[in-house]
């Protein structure tokens, strides 16, 4: 192919210039291109950088956030009233010193003393929940409310914000903050997550596991992780009252709600204080007089109990589980086996501190009462629980007729809406019985004992050996000491049944000249079965059935006699010994 040569000068001029021009343009199109290239390239690596950027961030989800956000969820619905000064416990978490600073200056600003970067000091609390069951009860059941955002920390602020006037005697306590990690279970079911408390996404998120990070809070992460992601600043000023309610009282946590959630699980306890356990326990038995003996004690000047109403036992005073609260405070006990394990926890013990009434031990005293912490068949932990966290309580058992013990409990099943004493029935397939007679044969009902593997045993326990007195004390004395336990006759006269519980707790605590006595509580009764004729009928009715349970407990009655080295649980023999003309009542 030839190519044409250009015919002149002035045309190879034209002829060059467009060429040089289509260069240029070429030029100038690749380069334009390049630049474009280039540019979506780092437009799209920025975006990818971003992305991974920003996945981490959400990941990670800096406790710096958290911390400067200070986003607040609504106080908690049972706001409890806790001691003044209990909300300046403060713990700062932060990913900067600076910031830990900051926060420093603001406590110190409260007027409060501050021992930042102090060591943390632990507990081994953890021990205590050798399920690793650390669970915390919402105290709503709704939903909604339970799902704390992730990454926020909440102050309870319920503490500063409702001081409770009548709660003066213990104010401005502190503890030297304990940092109190839980174990971890891993059973986020169960984990419900109470509102208005703290959750915060926290630098656990960066480790695999949960005791990772209590290990990092127990030693040293007020300084910082390895990450620099976890500081808390702390309060360590022990009041002079929380030195001398240690004296005299035992102290509970009292939980300000400032916790550190991850993952629905409490890992840290960050804000805390402590207040004086009940004195008192009131251990039992049911169907007693138990009410009774609560009541009694209410009367004193010095007894302090909370808002609820004594007589309010299935109110749900704050919340659900604590019917009546501190009556039925059921600190210790459950209503199964499960919820006796969760009760061993710290956490459910910071709920009981909540809703304690504030007392000094000394002008004030407060109690609990449950029949459930008697029942030794089903509860056998409770004892050395109590005994670990109440070491100096005074215990006071009430006894009554345990044949008639049994009639008057069958009586508050029948009665109870919820008919939750059916299931073990229904679950060993045999029909819950309806009248008294029949419930009594179940216990010893040999065709059924025989083909249903384990029910008759548990039927039992749950219900017959509530009365063996002696097998239900024994741990209390051998724990407690004897000293420390007063077993009431419920027939004695009231004003004598008052008299013993004071010198029982002592007339330091207690004195009798403060007592109302012309206000001697009389018992009343909690049942209410409106067929239910009292206890006395179950011999015009069931008299047979009656006989069979008092040759059942006649052992265990002459026992505890001996024991206590008192006649009057052999009246309750006296039918079978034909020896009830020498009791009066
Ligand atoms: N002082 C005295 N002596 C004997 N019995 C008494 C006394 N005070 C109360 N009661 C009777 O005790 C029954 C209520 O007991 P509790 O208060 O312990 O019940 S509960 O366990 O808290 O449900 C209840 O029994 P029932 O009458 O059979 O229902 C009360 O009548």
């Amino acid at each position: 192919m030839s190519i044409r040569q250009p015919s002149s000068t002035a045309e190879l001029s034209v002829r060059q210039k467009t060429n040089i021009n289509s260069l240029w343009g070429k030029t100038v199109n690749q380069s334009i291109r390049k630049t474009s290239i280039l540019v979506l390239c780092t437009v799209v690596s920025w975006a990818i950088f971003s992305l991974i950027y920003f996945i981490t961030i959400i990941d990670r989800r800096s406790l710096a956030v958290a911390s400067s956000s200070n986003l607040r969820l609504p106080a908690p619905r049972d706001s409890f009233k806790a001691p003044q000064g209990h909300g300046s416990m403060i713990v700062g978490i932060t990913t900067h010193t600076e910031a830990v600073e900051e926060e420093s200056d603001d406590i110190s600003s409260d007027g409060k003393s501050l021992n930042s970067l102090e060591p943390i000091t632990s507990t081994d609390d953890s021990e205590e929940d050798p399920e690793g069951d650390s669970v915390t009860q919402s105290s709503s059941g709704d939903d909604e409310e339970e799902d704390v955002l992730e990454g926020y920390i909440e102050s309870n602020d319920a503490a500063d914000e409702h001081e409770n006037e009548s709660q003066s005697s213990l104010q401005n306590i502190h503890e030297n903050v304990e940092q109190v990690t839980h174990s971890s279970s891993g059973d986020d079911e169960e984990e419900d997550v109470p509102e208005g408390y703290i959750e915060s996404n926290d630098a656990a998120d960066e480790h695999e596991n949960v005791e990772q990070v209590e290990d990092l809070v127990m030693n040293g992460a007020q300084h910082a992780d390895e990450n620099g992601k976890l500081f808390a600043i702390e309060n360590s000023v022990l009041s002079d009252s929380v030195q001398q309610a240690e004296e005299t009282c035992d102290l509970l946590p009292l939980n300000g709600g400032r916790y550190f959630w991850r993952n629905r699980q409490r890992l840290v306890d960050l804000d805390k204080t402590k207040i004086c356990g009940p004195k008192i326990l009131i251990i039992g038995a049911k169907r007693c007089g138990t009410t009774t003996i609560a009541d009694m004690l209410l009367r004193h000047p010095r007894m302090r109990f909370n808002s609820c109403d004594l007589k309010n036992t299935m109110g749900g005073c704050i919340v659900g589980w604590f019917q009546g609260a501190l009556k039925q405070g059921k600190i210790f006990d459950g209503d199964d086996f499960t919820h006796v394990r969760r009760r061993m926890s710290n956490g459910w013990l910071d709920e009981f501190g909540k809703r304690l009434p504030s007392t000094d031990g000394i002008t004030t005293l407060t109690f609990d009462k449950s029949p459930s912490y008697m029942d030794i068949s089903f509860f056998p932990e409770v004892v050395e629980y109590a005994k670990t966290h109440l070491p100096n309580a005074k215990i006071v058992a009430t006894l009554c007729n345990p044949a008639e013990r049994l009639y008057s409990e069958f009586h508050t099943l029948l009665a109870d809406p919820y008919e939750g004493y059916k299931q073990l029935y229904w679950d060993n397939g045999v029909e819950p019985p309806t009248d008294f007679g029949a419930f009594v044969q179940l216990f010893h009902n040999e065709q059924i004992c025989s083909e249903k593997e384990g029910f008759c045993d548990t039927n039992r326990k749950q219900y017959l050996k509530q009365g063996d007195f002696l097998h239900n004390l024994r741990p209390w004395y051998d724990t407690y000491g004897k000293d420390n336990v007063l077993v009431v006759n419920m027939d004695d006269e009231p004003s004598k049944i008052v008299k013993k519980l004071l010198h029982h707790v002592g007339e330091d605590l207690l004195p009798e000249s403060e007592y109302p006595w012309a206000d001697v509580a009389e018992p009343f009764t909690t049942n209410v079965n409106p067929t239910y004729e009292g206890r006395v009928s179950s011999y015009q009715y069931f008299d047979d059935q009656m006989k069979w349970l008092e040759h059942y407990y006649s052992t265990q009655n002459e026992e505890l006699a001996m024991f206590l080295d008192e006649d009057w649980p052999r009246k309750w023999n006296c039918r079978i010994n034909g020896d009830c003309g020498r009791f009066s009542w």
